[in-house]
């Protein structure tokens, strides 16, 4: 497994600091880190791939910022046509060896909390979530009019249309969970959240290109065993975002790595069982002392400091 970092598309001292850490492997998430913007024609591929490569990083995997938004996951207007550019991303990327693509179906919420400040460790900043708090605010209007029926035939739309076009491609998917996983925040409803949604999501179409990504904090917020459902899923697990909560889906504080309650060296002995060589990237880390807390969970020190506990693990 390939131990990577959410970097920017642009080299920073980011890209340094990865290398140094002998990171050498890059997730490109530029609704994250970077300008939010969701690039699929090949030129522009070819440029962001290649400066990566030139530095010595390798592309491992595009998340979030890939053409698909809740004009699809709704079916509104204009999904055959967005579903037609994630297609095209999918040849684009295969064309480039750009192996795993990560997508969420979370509509009208993307993953939310109520506070990015939650003190941790000697000052450092997580965050967390508390259902009690996010209701409070209002329902998305999207809510009023979908069901979580529409959510899955929707999902099953796109799946039956991308993946024959990933298989294609030699790009595998890894669809994220809901995130808190939860049936509905804030009214609107929720699919992703179980460990039976992701056995239906896979039936789907049956293909090691319709995987999953294991973001083992959501799993964890699920009350699963963590190694256990690693290996039920085994090599649909298409990549994997490294991080672990104490609490549940209703309230839950981001931990440190090496510092929840989840064990991470069973957790790494899972995925080495299962015969994963895929992406692993440290998720959500704390914000550490000099860092301005302006894109919680992926500022850089907190994510180095993961990488060499995740180093450690691997060995
Ligand atoms: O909520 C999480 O755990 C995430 O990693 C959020 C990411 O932005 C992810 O790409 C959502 O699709």
């Amino acid at each position: 497994m390939d131990i990577s970092l959410v970097l920017p598309p642009e080299p920073d001292d980011r890209w340094a600091l990865a290398r140094q850490a002998g990171v050498d492997h890059a997730v490109f998430h530029s609704l994250e880190i970077g300008d939010g913007t969701r690039p699929s024609r090949f030129d522009e591929l070819l440029a962001l791939t290649s400066r990566y490569r030139d530095y010595g990083l390798e592309p491992a995997a595009f998340e979030g910022s890939v053409p698909l938004t809740d004009t699809t996951r709704l079916a509104l207007d204009g999904r055959d046509e967005e579903i037609e550019e994630f297609c095209r991303l999918l040849r684009n990327l295969g064309e480039l060896g750009v192996d795993v693509v990560c997508y969420d179906w979370m509509a009208g919420i993307r993953w939310a909390r109520t506070s990015t400040t939650t003190p941790a460790r000697g000052g450092s900043l997580t965050s967390s979530y508390d259902d009690d708090l996010m209701r409070r605010g209002s329902t998305p209007a999207a809510a009023e009019t979908t069901t979580a029926d529409d959510l899955w035939k929707n999902l099953e739309y796109f799946l039956e249309r991308v993946v024959p076009v990933a298989e294609e491609a030699g790009v595998k998917l890894g669809l994220h969970p809901d995130d808190p996983p939860r049936e509905e925040v804030r009214g609107m409803p929720r699919i992703v959240g179980s460990v039976e949604a992701y056995d239906r999501v896979l039936e789907i179409v049956d293909s090691p290109s319709n995987g999953l990504t294991f973001c083992q904090g959501n799993f964890a917020a699920m009350g699963v065993d963590i190694p256990e459902t690693i290996r039920h899923f085994g090599d649909r697990i298409n990549f994997v975002h490294f991080r672990d909560v104490e609490g549940d889906g209703d309230s839950f504080v981001e931990t440190w790595h090496d510092d929840g309650p989840t064990d991470m060296q069973a957790a790494i002995d899972a995925y080495r069982d299962v015969g994963f060589d895929g992406p692993i990237r440290p998720d959500h880390v704390p914000t550490m002392e000099g860092e301005d807390n302006s894109i919680p969970g992926y500022h850089i020190t907190g994510k180095l400091f993961a990488a060499g506990y995740m180093k450690g693990l691997l060995e």
